[in-house]
């Protein structure tokens, strides 16, 4: 069997032109969405990622401001600078690129954000919502991953879903969502005893583990749907966590990298934002 691509770009593509038509509407009411990004240091991927977030929402006609600040800058000072974009009407979402610097919490950060400007829904009130299947900002990443899943007509209900990861921001998320759809999830990780006799059990196997070619051919299950998360830099070259080559030849769906998981993340924040703008009018 060779794997139908899940093209995340070209899904990305139209949902975004879909979100621009959504902003005239709103512009006509007089409703400008507005995104502030935190950068705090040099990073460079992180720094092309925030590129990639400001281009997106230009295209949009997304409001965005970005605040670059030196490594140096104290946790007290990050947190008041989130609470002046809390108080700024012209602020609908405001998202602290991650990773920051080891010397400020990311657990305070994070809960500095007013929930209904927490359009990465990290907010420990938003997760809680999505576990209870209350309406709320869902995680980008997770978000992204059921909307391609949906958009190819791939069935959950009572799908055995394998997470291979258990972040905060993809591996636990992406479970709960695909669990609100009525998958079957299990979970496994870094310290999983039989992980690759899970793996193959998968009717849905969501890769985000951070380690390039991790999972292969020998991983999954003849005709299963395999979604990569990963995006490792090798010799310069883009890379998931899935050998794309020879899992092709076994899954029934796959996502590459790039073009799959990546430019979905980004367009359900843009989602996110205009839900946001939308609410709070
Ligand atoms: N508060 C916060 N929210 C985030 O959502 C967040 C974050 N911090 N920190 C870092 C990760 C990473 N992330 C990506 C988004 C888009 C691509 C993306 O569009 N990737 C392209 C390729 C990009 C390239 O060429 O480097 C693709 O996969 O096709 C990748 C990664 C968001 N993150």
């Amino acid at each position: 069997m060779t794997a139908l691509l899940l093209n995340g770009k070209e899904l990305a593509a139209k949902k975004r032109e879909q979100l621009k038509r959504d902003v005239e509407v709103l512009a006509s009411e007089n409703i400008v969405p507005g995104l502030a990004v935190i950068l705090v240091g040099e990073d460079p991927a992180s720094q092309s990622y925030v590129k990639a977030k400001q281009k997106a929402c230009e295209q949009a006609g997304i409001h965005s401001v970005l605040i670059k600040k030196p490594t140096s800058i104290s946790e007290e000072e990050l947190l008041s600078e989130i609470d002046r974009l809390n108080n700024d009407e012209t602020i609908d979402g405001i998202l602290v690129q991650l990773p920051i610097p080891e010397h400020i919490s990311e657990q305070a950060v994070i809960e500095r954000i007013a929930p209904n400007k927490d359009v990465d829904g990290f907010h420990p009130i938003n997760i809680g919502k999505m576990m209870t299947g209350e309406d709320t900002f869902l995680p980008c990443t997770p978000f992204g991953v059921v909307e391609m899943l949906k958009e190819a007509n791939i069935d959950l209900i009572g799908k055995h879903a394998v997470v291979v990861g258990r972040s905060n921001i993809v591996g636990k998320p992406v479970g709960q969502l695909l669990l609100n759809e009525h998958a079957t999830v299990t979970y496994t990780h870094s310290r999983t005893k039989n992980l690759r006799e899970m793996t193959n059990l998968a009717d849905i196997l969501i890769v985000a583990i951070g380690k390039p070619k991790f999972i292969g051919a020998d991983d999954v299950k003849d005709g299963a749907v395999v979604v990569d998360v990963g995006i490792n830099r090798v010799d310069g070259k883009l890379c998931g966590d899935v050998d794309f080559d020879s899992v092709k030849e076994k899954a029934s769906y796959l996502t590459p990298v790039p073009g799959g998981v990546g430019p979905m993340t980004i367009t359900m924040l843009l989602e996110n934002t205009i839900l946001s703008a939308r609410k709070r009018s």
